[in-house]
């Protein structure tokens, strides 16, 4: 690596989509942005902002068969900028892996055997690894010289203890199919953690912070003194919250009932329960923005799914409080916790007895700042923490191969 080379590339390869940032580390600013949609589909949308060169977003809409042929479209978009993969100021690409088991708890340098390893995870993640995997050897081809360093969701909760990462199923089979909680979505709740503390003005090993990241998927986690104690997603990203298409915790039994009285197959049990449950399930709209259309419209269906979502919002904010002891503050974040302010409202009413509440006037504040939204008398802090997933591992690589 050479002294200017001071660039990361970040890709966010998610089941059919790829977020992707390009940072330059000596300044932390943000060259270029984008996004590809709908991979696979037979129309997919790129959007690619230049920020570098102060062009305007470019939007255009075509089939990308998979995730190789949308990264190579991506590399044209920043080429066209003069921010090409071939730069020699490119230091690093840093990619988002979903799962990395029990054994990555670091960012890693990808060789040939931690991919191998990714690859033996995906039974494990298989709407999530493979899109990573091929992120991985799409750059790798672009690039063979440069080192590729992957960011694990996993990495952050390898701290929890046993008692909150097993499942109470029969010791050996669990074992022999590594099956246990795993925890995903890391990255941001390692983030916003440490971001809180920041905001209480403390030092994240000083303070106890209740996670709640709040996207399409969503998951919450307990964090003491900076590091995981527990959290909602489990061996895959499907147990836990509500989210805008996975339904989160059911009874393990609703399978075995669908299968054994519904005649479904597991395969269709698991696109009911990831693709077609949560919000859209319950309404048919995933996106938390219709719903509060809907709900001031007086959409019945709309309402009860929202208080489906908040339902157990709140059940695991008690969860996390029990398991914790003593709470510092609660964080929002993610598209819906950084902008669903009756989310958000309706998810710490009624806790003030646990010391919890929303100050109305600061919580309808519209900011991308972290913010307090707690009334200042308030016993635990209730924060809106804007995530950065991204910046996260642009860090984390660049401090990795600058090291
Ligand atoms: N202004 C808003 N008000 C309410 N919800 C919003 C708003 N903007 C985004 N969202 C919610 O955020 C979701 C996307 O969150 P995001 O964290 O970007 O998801 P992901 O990274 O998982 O794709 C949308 O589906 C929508 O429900
Ligand atoms: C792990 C996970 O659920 O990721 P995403 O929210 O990007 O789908
Ligand atoms: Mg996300």
């Amino acid at each position: 690596m050479t002294a200017n080379a001071t660039r990361v590339l970040v890709l966010n390869s998610g089941s059919s989509s790829v977020k992707y940032q390009l940072l330059d580390m000596a300044d932390g600013s943000r060259l270029a942005v984008g996004l590809v949609e709908r991979i696979g589909e037979t129309i997919s949308r790129l959007a690619h902002t230049p920020l570098a060169t102060g062009g305007a977003k470019r939007e255009r809409e075509e089939p990308f068969a998979d995730h190789a042929a949308a990264l190579n479209a991506v590399a044209a978009e920043l080429a066209a900028d003069g921010l090409g993969l071939d730069s020699p100021e490119l230091a690093a690409i840093g990619h988002r892996v979903v799962h990395g088991g029990k054994q990555f708890t670091e960012p890693t340098v990808i060789t040939d055997e931690v991919l191998a390893e990714i690859e033996r995870l995906i039974p494990v993640a298989p709407l999530h690894n493979p899109a990573n995997v091929t992120g991985i050897r799409t750059a790798q081809a672009l690039r063979p010289d440069l080192p590729q360093v992957a960011v694990f969701d996993t990495a952050f909760h390898t701290t929890m203890p046993e008692a909150a990462a097993r499942y109470a199923i029969d010791v050996e089979t669990a074992d022999a199919h590594r099956i246990r909680r795993y925890g995903f979505h890391g990255t941001s709740h390692a983030y916003v953690s440490r971001e809180t503390a920041k905001l209480l003005g403390k030092d994240p090993s000083e303070v106890n912070v209740i996670v709640l990241h709040l996207g399409n998927g969503a998951s919450a986690s307990a964090v003491r003194g900076g590091k995981c104690v527990d959290t909602s997603m489990g061996l895959t990203p499907l147990e836990g919250l509500v989210m805008g298409t996975r339904s989160g915790d059911t009874d393990p039994a609703v399978i075995f009932h669908l299968a054994r009285t519904a005649g479904m197959s597991v395969d269709e049990i698991d696109s009911l329960l990831n693709k077609k449950s949560g919000l859209i399930g319950l309404c048919g709209d995933n996106d938390m923005r219709e719903i509060r259309r809907r709900i001031d419209e007086g959409d019945e269906q709309a309402a009860l799914a929202f208080d489906i979502y908040v339902h157990r919002l709140k059940k695991y904010i008690g969860a996390y409080y029990a398991v914790l002891g003593k709470v510092d503050a609660v964080a929002f974040t993610a598209g819906v916790g950084e902008n669903a302010a009756p989310v958000r409202e309706a998810a710490v009413a009624g806790l003030e007895e646990l010391g919890l509440a929303v100050d109305a006037g600061l919580n309808g504040i519209r900011s991308d700042a972290a913010r307090l939204i707690s009334p200042e008398s308030a016993r635990v802090a209730v924060a809106v923490v804007p995530t950065d997933e991204e910046l996260e591992i642009a860090t984390q690589t660049y401090a990795l191969v600058s090291s």
